[in-house]
């Protein structure tokens, strides 16, 4: 895509997200100098906004998070929250280790996942939604609306509580949590507690419960948790938002 700015052409080439606004990166290019000049980030508006915008509805769906592919291509310039080093694929990476890990899950209906990173980019920290320890065969996997004491939910132990209780570190002060679902509010409040500085998620169901949901989203907002996006999906992002910016 060029573009004429000023007597420079403008190679438009990459884009992300950094800290929950969208960036595009521009190759600038002048025909009597070198290719590539530098790559300038500029901020266009909050990636919220830009998901809400009624022109992009329609790929609503898959602008939910970084653009992987364009960013990993472009030279990283830094980590988005500063807790993981090293390029972009990491992101991708621990997403992928909490995806394993949601695996392991014995819950029939939703398998959650959680992967802790701490500030060098190590993972410290893994789990997924199981009963209580030793307790595996004990209590029921049913689900149903009451919440009553024959359903899961009064005794299994989420993913992201897991991850942090299974630490291998002394703590998860300043880490990043990778987790496959959008945390409830007492993994909220385990999440805050621990010191956990930074909350990736994959995927948002609408709450079975709109006020424990509201109070997660509360409790999170000091961390400002950030949705995860496939590279595929990244790659659409763009596609979808260019017709836009040539308006
Ligand atoms: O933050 C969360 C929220 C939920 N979980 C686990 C707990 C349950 O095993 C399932 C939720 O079951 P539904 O059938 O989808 O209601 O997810 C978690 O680990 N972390």
């Amino acid at each position: 895509m060029l573009h004429s700015w000023g007597g420079v052409d403008l190679v438009l080439d990459c884009a992300g997200i950094r800290s929950g606004k969208l960036f595009f990166g521009f190759i600038s290019y002048r025909p009597d100098r070198n290719l590539e000049v530098s790559v300038t980030w500029i901020q266009l508006e909050p990636a919220q906004q830009l998901l809400q915008s009624p022109r992009n509805q329609q790929s609503k769906q898959s602008l939910r998070g970084v653009m992987a592919q364009k960013i990993n291509q472009a030279k990283d310039p830094g980590p988005p929250h500063g807790a993981v080093t090293g390029q972009y694929a990491d992101e991708e990476y621990f997403m992928n280790v909490a995806l394993l890990f949601a695996k392991k899950s014995r819950d029939p209906k939703s398998k959650v996942g959680a992967c802790i990173v701490n500030e060098e980019g190590k993972i410290v920290g893994i789990g997924h939604n199981k009963m209580p320890n030793g307790r595996e065969d004990d209590f029921p996997w049913k689900r149903g609306g009451s919440r009553g004491l024959d359903t899961k939910y009064p005794y299994v132990c989420h993913a992201e509580l897991n991850a942090i209780m299974n630490k291998t570190s002394v703590d998860v002060k300043g880490c990043t949590i990778y987790v496959t679902r959008f945390p409830c509010n007492e993994c909220a409040k385990a999440i805050i507690q621990s010191g956990i500085k930074h909350v990736v998620y994959l995927s948002k169901p609408s709450a079975e419960d709109p006020i424990e949901r509201e109070a997660a989203e509360r409790l999170l907002s000091g961390i400002g948790p950030r949705q995860f996006l496939s590279k595929t999906e990244a790659d659409e992002l763009l596609k979808s938002i260019l017709p836009a910016l040539n308006e």
